[in-house]
């Protein structure tokens, strides 16, 4: 028996903050997820189930059934949308993004889960006619009151499960981006380029530590003389890495006084290095809540990484990534 229906997603790993630009600078990076998610035909006997395949990145260890990730925010989006519970879904995962490392791991599935309902919404799927499978009620307006899922909607949602937008607006746009909400808690990004000479390197360690965690050793409050350095780091960073990506600029924008210092006590050996490594001119920062970190390379800095490093981090130098997260096939978008 074969899917009634299927979708091939692709989203990017991201760093996020940058250094200062604590929930709201983030880099899409060329290391990519890829998803594929079919509904199962109503005679299929596997039509009333929830199959999960993982390649990678946390096979054997997630939740192989409605409590995957991907497939709650599938079950979110189709609630959405307006449209009915489908019956059995088919998940194909190749995890290539590390999880829980800072990475942006969590918000590239939360994409592919939102991209994936979006793309098969499109078609006539067999829906639950039972009780919804997430638990939920058939409502009013399900069927026949499908509403329209723009892109600006994606990323609210994709936010609103995240809880920040910093990783969700460069997975899903690619690129640099500047990401905040407004006062109705709406998200908003701007997306830029940065410079060709932009050379991002991620060094990996083989731990985890989940943003959950890392969020939790922020203080409500910090010092005004913290913010004023930061927004002004923030800003030069903008600068630095469209304009003017030179070293001795980077170094300075890629300061932070907001987060990095209170979490480091739950990664010692990455706040470790990324002094060790800004100390001898590489313009370092933690990525996202870490533990990863991420140095700015350049001409003069590529040959003073991996001695520094040592063997107990990967090194994986990355290309800025630009196109954001897409439906692979079909090329419904
Ligand atoms: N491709 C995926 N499929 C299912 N769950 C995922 C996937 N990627 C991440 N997750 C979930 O998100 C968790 C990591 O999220 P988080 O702590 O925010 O770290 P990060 O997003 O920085 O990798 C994983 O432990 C896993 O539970
Ligand atoms: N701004 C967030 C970013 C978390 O990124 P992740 O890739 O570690 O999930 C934070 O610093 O908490």
């Amino acid at each position: 028996m074969t899917d009634s229906i299927k979708v091939t997603v692709r989203v990017p790993a991201t760093s996020a903050n940058l250094g200062p630009g604590f929930d709201t600078l983030g880099l899409a990076l060329a290391l990519y997820d890829e998803v594929e998610v079919g509904l199962v035909d109503p005679g299929d006997p596997r039509s009333r189930s929830v199959g999960i395949e993982v390649t990678g990145e946390g096979a054997g260890e997630l939740d192989d059934g409605e409590g995957h990730l991907i497939v709650k925010t599938m079950r979110l989006t189709f609630d959405r949308m307006g449209l009915p519970q489908p019956r059995g879904i088919r998940l194909r995962c190749l995890n290539r993004i590390p999880h829980a490392r800072g990475l942006g791991s969590s918000s590239a599935a939360i994409c592919a889960g939102i991209l994936a309902a979006r793309a098969l919404a499109g078609a006539p799927y067999p829906a639950v006619d039972g009780p919804d499978p997430a638990g939920g009620q058939a409502g009013p307006g399900r069927p026949g009151a499908r509403r329209e899922f723009t892109d600006d909607d994606v990323f609210a949602l994709a936010t609103e499960i995240e809880g920040h937008p910093d990783n969700v607006a460069p997975c899903l746009a690619g690129g640099l981006t500047i990401a905040w909400t407004d006062q109705s808690n709406a998200p908003h990004m701007v997306k830029l380029i940065p410079h060709a000479d932009i050379r991002p390197v991620a060094i990996i360690p083989r731990h985890r530590l989940s943003t959950e965690v890392a969020r939790g050793l922020l203080p409500k409050d910090v010092p005004h003389s913290d913010a004023s350095a930061n927004a002004g780091r923030a800003a030069l960073l903008v600068a630095a890495l469209t304009e003017r990506p030179e070293r001795e600029l980077l170094l300075a924008a890629t300061e932070d006084r907001l987060h990095q210092n209170y979490r480091a006590p739950a990664m010692p050996q990455s706040a470790d290095l990324v002094q060790r490594l800004r100390g001898l001119g590489v313009p370092t920062v933690v990525s996202g809540a870490g533990p990863t970190i991420l140095a700015f390379s350049t001409v003069d800095t590529q040959d003073l990484i991996a001695p520094e490093v040592g063997t107990d981090w990967h090194i994986q130098p990355l290309d800025v990534e630009t196109r954001g997260a897409c439906v692979v096939s079909p090329e419904t978008r």
